[in-house]
């Protein structure tokens, strides 16, 4: 049996990074960019009038003019209009290029019309702050050819805005992982099917569909049941297709739990069965040479679940977007006293609260073991409490394995 550690740094030397893609730009909303996004244009392109009011030169109000008979309008969308006589002033709306010839804008609020012998003229209060007020200067704040969003980003919705400012409707990025879910065993019935009394719904199934989707890759689903030829059969054509197959159930001593024994003869490497941890040990991990690997995740609701967060996510996250460092360990307190035997790495189910000085603590729930799917429901993440020790006492600090925020 190998340690959590170890079994983490094996999986994590099988990650290959995902080929890339040309997709549409709102297609590519949380996916990781595979090619720089550089300014195509000035930002802003052009001078940018900032406040609605009338656009003049300054060193006509600096030199005493305060009143300015109006020659044009200008709307945001129209091309240009040169001030033709520097002591006149343009109407001037937000948005609007800034009329060649004047340099400042006066807002609405700080100015007075009037209409004098059918000529509109308008007196400013005040003097502007200083030439160029209430402009947004071309290339203020980025030039043409800036590197805008480096290869390796994670585009959200602040990178998908730049993009589009630069005319990127489509976008090469790294294609999403496609994950092959697998469940095992004649028990188990699909969601929409009632169950007879001996049976139950594939839970594990659409639990790890809605955790690796919200993770950002697609999958299909699969169930086989306890029979050697029908895995023999099923399984060669999911490990040619997909980048991993995710299977939970059939891996642990029992007389139908056939996956490892099949998974070898069908030419999957075995890279480790059992880690020195509960729950989750049975967990068998190997990869087919040239193709998918593969997370034979213990059955048990549970188990599946932790397996899942600890191994596959993080697999997961690194062939996505392997440039970019793994997020900082999340850490937790303890609030109780708790003890385990034996040594095992020990993922304790807690409910998480922020102590007013931003501490994090962490409630252990009461849960009954590995199959107790409904626990899951009043906890935030699991304390990944070590195996070396087997007294856990309160006020002390752990790793944290959070699957909700
Ligand atoms: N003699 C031993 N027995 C067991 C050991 C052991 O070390 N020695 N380990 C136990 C541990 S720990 C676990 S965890 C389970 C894992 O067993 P399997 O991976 O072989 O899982 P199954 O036996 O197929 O199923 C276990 C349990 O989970 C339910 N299950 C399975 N798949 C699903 C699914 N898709 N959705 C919902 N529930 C599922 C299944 O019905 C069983 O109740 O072995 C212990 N035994
Ligand atoms: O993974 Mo098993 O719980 O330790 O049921």
């Amino acid at each position: 049996m190998i340690s959590v550690a170890e079994a983490e740094r094996l999986v994590l030397t099988t990650v290959r990074p995902l080929p890339a893609e040309t997709v549409p730009l709102l297609a590519a909303t949380g996916r990781v960019l595979r090619q720089d996004l550089t300014a195509d244009r000035d930002f802003p392109p052009f001078n940018r009038v900032a406040m609605d009011g009338i656009a003049l030169v300054f060193e006509a109000v600096a030199g005493g003019q305060i009143t300015f008979p109006i020659e044009t309008i200008q709307f945001a969308g129209a091309p240009p209009q040169p001030l033709q006589n520097p002591q006149a002033a343009v109407e001037i709306m937000t948005g609007a290029v800034l009329p060649p010839g004047t340099d400042t804008v006066v807002r609405y609020e700080d100015v007075t019309f009037q209409e004098v012998d059918g000529q509109r003229t308008v007196t400013i209060q005040g003097l502007p702050e200083r030439a160029g007020h209430n402009v947004h200067a071309r290339a203020a704040d980025r030039h043409q050819g800036d590197l805008l969003v480096p290869a390796g980003t994670r585009l959200g919705p602040a990178e998908i805005a730049v993009a589009a400012t630069i005319g990127a409707a489509t976008v090469l990025v790294t294609r999403l992982a496609r994950l092959a879910i697998v469940s095992t065993g004649d028990e188990l019935v699909d969601v929409a099917e009632q169950p007879l009394p001996h049976q139950i719904r594939r839970s594990n199934a659409a639990m790890l569909q809605a955790a690796a989707q919200a993770a950002g890759a697609t999958t299909e689903a699969f169930h086989f049941i306890d029979d050697q030829d029908v895995l023999r059969q099923g399984l060669p054509q999911l490990l040619r297709e997909f980048d991993a197959v995710v299977l939970s159930g059939g891996v642990s001593k029992g007389q139908a739990d056939f996956l490892p024994g099949v998974l070898r003869e069908l030419g999957v490497e075995q890279i480790f069965h059992e880690v020195e941890q509960r729950p989750g040990k049975p967990f068998w991990f190997g990869q087919q040479p040239g193709g998918a690997v593969v997370f034979a995740l213990p059955g048990n609701p549970v188990s599946t679940f932790v397996n899942y967060y600890r191994y596959v996510q993080p697999w997961l996250r690194a062939c996505q977007s392997p440039e970019m460092p793994p997020a900082p360990a999340a850490v937790a307190e303890l609030v109780t006293d708790v003890s385990f035997r034996p040594r095992l790495t020990h993922f304790l189910p807690v409910r998480l609260e922020m102590a007013p000085d931003g501490r994090l603590l962490a409630h252990p729930q009461r849960a009954g073991g590995s199959g107790d799917l409904a626990s899951l429901l009043h906890c935030d993440g699991f304390l990944e409490l070590p195996a070396e020790q087997t007294e856990f006492p309160a006020g002390q600090v752990w790793p944290l394995l959070r699957f909700r925020s």
